[in-house]
Formats: C-alpha cells, structure tokens, sequence
C-alpha cells in the first residue's frame, strides 16, 4: 500500500527555543529521537497543526496543510495522534472509543476487525478504561486512531509509561503499522532499544534543528553518530534475513552484509528481517583460524583503517570478503603483535552470544 509522503519546511519560534526543520517523510517507521528538550513534541504538533505559531509550509501528498499560515486547521489534517498517555473517552467501552473514530473517519480505512486483530483487543471490547491495564490502554488507544483511517500516524513516546514486558509485546504490532495499513510513522522516543527495534529510518533533533535523518543501521554505524546518539561504543548494525533455524543448537544462520552469521536466540521465522549489532569489543582478532577449528562467525578480514580509540586503544575498521564493514578494539600492544597496519589480512572472530539481535520487522529498507 503506497503512503502518502509528508513535505515540511518549517520554524516556530518561542522564547529561547527555535525550532527550524526542513524534510520529508519516508516510507515505515521514523524515530524522532533526542535529547530532552530539543523538539521532538513541537515537531509532532507542528505537523498536526497544533502549534498556531508555526510558519512556513506543510503537505502531505497533494493536500496543503500550512502555506505560512494553516490552509487546513489541525481538525482538517488527517492525522493520527497518540500520546504517552493514552487519552480514551473514560466514560465510553473500547468498542464505544473505537466506534467514536469510526464515526470520524474522513477516508477509507482499515477494516475495524483488522484493526482490532492486529493490536489484540477483541476481549477488551466491553471494557471502560479504567479497567484497562497500561499496555492494554495503549493498544487501544493505537487502535483508536487507526480505525478513523489517519494517513499519517504521529507517536509521541507511545510506549514511555509502560513496563518493559509490555513494550516487548506492543513493539512488533507498531512495526507492523506502516505496511499492514499504508501510513507513514513518525515516532518520538528517548529508547535506542525501541529504534532500533521498530524504525525504519532516525531523525536526530538537536535544539531544534534535525542534524540526521537516515536509515537505522547506516546511522548506528556510522562513527560521528555514536557520541550524538548517547555515547554508544563503536559499533555496526546490520540487517539481515534468517535463512535457517538450528533447532538442536538455538542459533539462526542470518544472511548480512558482512556474511552468513550464526546467532542463537529464540526462534525467528526464515525469511524475517532482522538487526545485528555488533560492538568493537565483541570482535576479537587472530592472525592465523587455526586454533578455531570448529568455531561460527569467524571470517576472513582485511584492515581498513586505524585510528586511536578510547582508553588507550586502537580501533579497527575491518572489512570481509563479502564487503561488509565493522570494527575490533584491541591495545597498541595487541596491534603490534598482530602487525597491524592497513591492507593486512587477518581473521575476525565475533564472539558467540555476544551479538545482539533485534526483530526489526521492517520493510522499507529500500529509500521511498
Ligand atoms: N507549551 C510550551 N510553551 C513554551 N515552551 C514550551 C512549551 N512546550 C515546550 N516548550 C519548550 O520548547 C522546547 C522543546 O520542547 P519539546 O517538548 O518539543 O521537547 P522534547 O524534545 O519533546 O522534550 P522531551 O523529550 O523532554 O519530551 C523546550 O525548550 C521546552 O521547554
């Protein structure tokens, strides 16, 4: 299903905080992430036509939201909103909030049962709010906007108020949103985890400016990213796709841009995307595979580049026969002993366990 692409050039100046950003929306889950303070509620309310201050211009496909001043009032943009908290009539059922948004749908949209299916809350149709746990008030209130038939979803730290159980269990229904009903996310969050998790793509705000917007993996590999993403250790996401189960051994062969990798874990259907992230530390060097006979995930590398990294060590850009390109931590002394200089060929271990893996139901990994 095609999602209609959100245009935006935008400023809202308020007493020492402006906020000044051009873009556009693309296809999936886009995380709005950054510290607090720099802008990521006024950027959601400024598309939603929230902010009467904003200028400049707004589109979502051929309709004109904001030409300096609001063509459409925040009413008349079609735009899907769900807050931390989550904001349901209290004195109407599920199935009466659900059927509110049903009334107000001003376009075609998702079928009420799909939409019902999809977030789990058929038991819950008969239910007040106040009788709904926090995960379960959430996944109605997604559902809520869903069913009046948004063709843009805005999620301002959905997931913020709940447990981590039930972020686990909600994150894979949000990641299923852009495909299952043909709508762009945008998506604010503090949580790397939920990124990296559910976005397709990364919008960085700082002082409300955006200093980023890319793809998920490119921006967590990226080494002038990991300080303005929170102090992360050098690192490299990948996305890959399970091409087997190892029932007997737990693991997963995963096709990545660095090679076949083996990642144990709970099941994963074949054939689903996935995200590797591995950490510099993670990856230990040998000059010689001899003494791994036997062992997974040890590949053929070629030093890319050598730079001073943190405490005393030297970082490693390495590269594999497949092309893809991650990094080792060792000491100078380590280096030395492995004569490490650029375009020596040596073997890369990346040590068993210590991968991580996240679902990353994704699908756009393409540029829309
Ligand atoms: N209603 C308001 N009136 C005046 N200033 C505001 C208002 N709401 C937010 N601000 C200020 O605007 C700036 C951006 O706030 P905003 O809430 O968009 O940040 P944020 O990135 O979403 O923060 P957080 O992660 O803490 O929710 C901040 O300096 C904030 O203090």
């Amino acid at each position: 299903m095609s999602q209609p692409r959100l245009e935006f050039d935008i400023r809202l100046e308020r007493p020492g905080f402006t906020l000044s950003m051009a873009g556009q929306s693309r296809p999936g889950i886009t995380a709005v992430f950054g510290t607090s303070g720099c802008g990521k509620t006024t950027f959601l309310r400024c598309i939603a036509g929230l902010e009467p201050n904003c200028r400049g211009q707004v589109r979502l496909g051929d309709e004109v939201w904001l030409d300096d001043h609001p063509v459409r009032p925040a009413y008349q943009r079609n735009v899907g909103l769900v807050f931390q908290d989550a904001r349901l009539f209290a004195h109407l059922t599920v199935a009466g909030n659900l059927a509110y948004a049903l009334r107000r749908r001003r376009r075609e949209g998702p079928a009420l049962d799909e939409v019902i299916d999809t977030l789990g809350i058929g038991h819950l149709q008969q239910s007040l709010p106040s009788m709904l746990s926090g995960g379960e008030a959430q996944r109605v209130a997604l559902a809520r906007a869903l069913v009046a038939g948004p063709s843009l979803l805005l999620l301002d730290e959905p997931l913020a108020a709940l447990d981590y159980g039930r972020r686990r269990r909600i994150m894979p229904l949000i990641s299923e949103i852009p495909e299952r009903f043909g709508i762009s996310v945008f998506y604010v969050t503090h949580a790397r985890q939920e990124v990296l998790e559910m976005a397709d793509h990364l919008m960085l705000l700082e002082q409300g400016q955006c200093v980023l917007h890319e793809r998920v993996d490119t921006a967590f590999s990226t080494p002038a990213n990991w300080a303005r993403l929170g102090d992360l250790s050098p690192m490299v996401v990948w996305e890959g796709r399970v091409l087997a189960r190892d029932e007997a051994h737990s693991c997963h062969q995963i096709d990545t841009p660095g090679g076949v990798l083996s990642v144990p874990g709970e099941p994963i259907a074949v054939g689903q995307s996935v995200r590797i992230r591995i950490r510099s530390s993670d990856v230990v060097l040998l000059r010689s595979a001899d003494s791994l006979a036997g062992q997974s995930n040890v590949f053929p590398v070629c030093v890319i580049s050598m730079t001073p990294g943190g405490a005393g060590l030297v970082l490693v850009q390495l590269k594999t026969g497949a092309g893809g390109q991650f990094w080792s931590e060792v000491d100078w002394q380590t280096a030395s002993q492995l004569q490490l200089t650029e375009g020596v060929e040596l073997q890369a271990l990346i040590r068993p366990g210590t991968m991580r893996r996240y679902h990353a139901v994704q699908h756009f990994f393409r540029e829309g």
